[in-house]
């Protein structure tokens, strides 16, 4: 999978604009490069909402060229909030009547897994898929992630057993999703029984590399769905250049999710 992250830091370096027109060259080109090449993108929302309206309309637009080229579209929205508030976010984002309608989102469960509901029923409904945060790929994760409740398990092992209640049954894989970061080393968290996709950012520019797949993810690795953002995207706007580091990205992980010796 392919991150998509145009962040001012990128459109600089790929000589473009801070502004929404820049914006547009960017995706633009991302969509002409990798359009055809990768299974999945993972556009992040909010460096498309800091444009404003016309950001948002960007990200529509690249949302459906990118589902066009047959693309499954995974947006990082990270929405978590009351129920009642979440079934707009369901709507928003899940139905496909909605202008950003993709094949699925990241959620934030930190208000209760049971409040995402309408975001799970919608995507049930229409075949879409939601990625629940776990056991995240930044620093300040753990003080929240690995706290222990009063039932001795820790936030995010209630959360991986929660999404795993919900894909029971299910064959190959459910619909309901974890994001584990490939960046958070050997936690001792018990994800066998998940029966989801996993989602692993921290790939390339936060550190992690493809061998730290096995150490985290161990046994679960054929769930796994690496992902790659600015490590592919600042070799940028050189389209061979951006070509070749999707590639490279890929051969590394595909030598460890298929079980190469390593
Ligand atoms: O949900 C995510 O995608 C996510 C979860 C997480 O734990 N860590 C994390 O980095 N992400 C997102 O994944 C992307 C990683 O970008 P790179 O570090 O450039 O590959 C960012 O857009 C983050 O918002």
């Amino acid at each position: 999978m392919r991150g998509r992250g145009p962040a001012p830091g990128l459109l600089e370096r790929w000589g473009l604009r801070d502004d929404a027109d820049g914006l547009a060259a960017f995706c633009e080109r991302v969509v002409e490069a990798l359009g055809e090449r990768v299974a999945v993108v993972k556009p992040q929302s909010a460096f498309f909402e800091r444009h404003g309206s016309r950001g948002v309309a960007i990200l529509e637009s690249t949302i459906r060229q990118f589902r066009n080229f047959g693309c499954l579209v995974l947006l990082d929205v990270k929405r978590g909030d009351i129920g009642s508030t979440v079934r707009a976010y369901a709507d928003a984002y899940l139905d496909p009547s909605s202008s950003l309608y993709v094949d699925a989102i990241t959620a934030s469960p930190y208000l209760g897994v049971g409040s995402l509901a309408p975001m799970f029923e919608t995507a049930a409904a229409h075949g879409g898929g939601v990625f629940v945060l776990a056991l995240t790929s930044n620093p300040e994760g753990p003080s929240v992630q690995h706290a222990v409740g009063p039932d001795g398990r820790t936030v995010a092992q209630t959360v991986i057993d929660e999404i795993s209640q919900l894909n029971r049954g299910a064959q190959p894989l459910g619909s309901f999703g974890l994001v584990v970061g490939a960046t958070v080393g050997a936690t001792g968290h018990d994800l066998s029984g998940v029966g989801g996709p996993l989602l692993a950012p921290g790939l390339g520019a936060q550190g992690a590399t493809p061998d730290d797949l096995r150490t985290v993810f161990s046994g679960n690795l054929p769930a796994v769905l690496p992902s790659y953002s600015r490590e592919v995207l600042a070799h940028g706007p050189d389209t061979v250049a951006l070509q070749a580091a999707a590639e490279r990205a890929l051969a590394e992980c595909r030598a460890v999710l298929t079980g190469a010796a390593g």
